[in-house]
């Protein structure tokens, strides 16, 4: 007997942006910690706000430095939840080298990551 389908959630009015290139307002990335260079490519892409997932992660990644292993179904934004960590670390190893040009970089940002956590959503 072979089992049902899967059914996958997926809300299009509220995982995609409007595409057209009006700016909306990205307060709500602000408040998990999301860099300014970022925040001007979301408003482009007319992504408001973040999903469950990315909610989860950014604070823990970014603010916490906390390794992430996360689980959330498809098409759920989990890509942006561990990019847009990604991107931070290399802004900040970028800044403080341009701030210690003669600096050798041992324990700088995403290298000196070492606690972990867990979120689903
Ligand atoms: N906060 C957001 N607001 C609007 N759209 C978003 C947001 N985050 C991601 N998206 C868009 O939603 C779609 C699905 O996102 P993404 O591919 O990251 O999901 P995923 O969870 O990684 O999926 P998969 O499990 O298939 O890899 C993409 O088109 C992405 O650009």
């Amino acid at each position: 007997m072979t089992k049902p389908a899967k059914k996958v959630r997926y809300d299009s009015t509220i995982y995609h942006g409007t595409g057209q290139g009006d700016k909306v307002d990205v307060s709500a990335w602000e408040k998990v910690f999301t860099p300014p260079p970022v925040l001007e490519a979301l408003a482009e892409l007319g992504f408001s706000e973040p999903t469950e997932i990315q909610k989860l992660a950014l604070p823990a990644a970014i603010k916490e430095r906390m390794d992430i292993i996360g689980a959330a179904e498809t098409g759920s934004g989990k890509t942006l939840a561990f990019g847009i960590p990604i991107i931070h670390g290399i802004l900040s190893d970028k800044q403080y080298e341009a701030e210690n040009p003669h600096e050798e970089q041992l324990t700088v940002g995403w290298r000196t990551v070492n606690k972990k956590t867990v979120v689903k959503a």
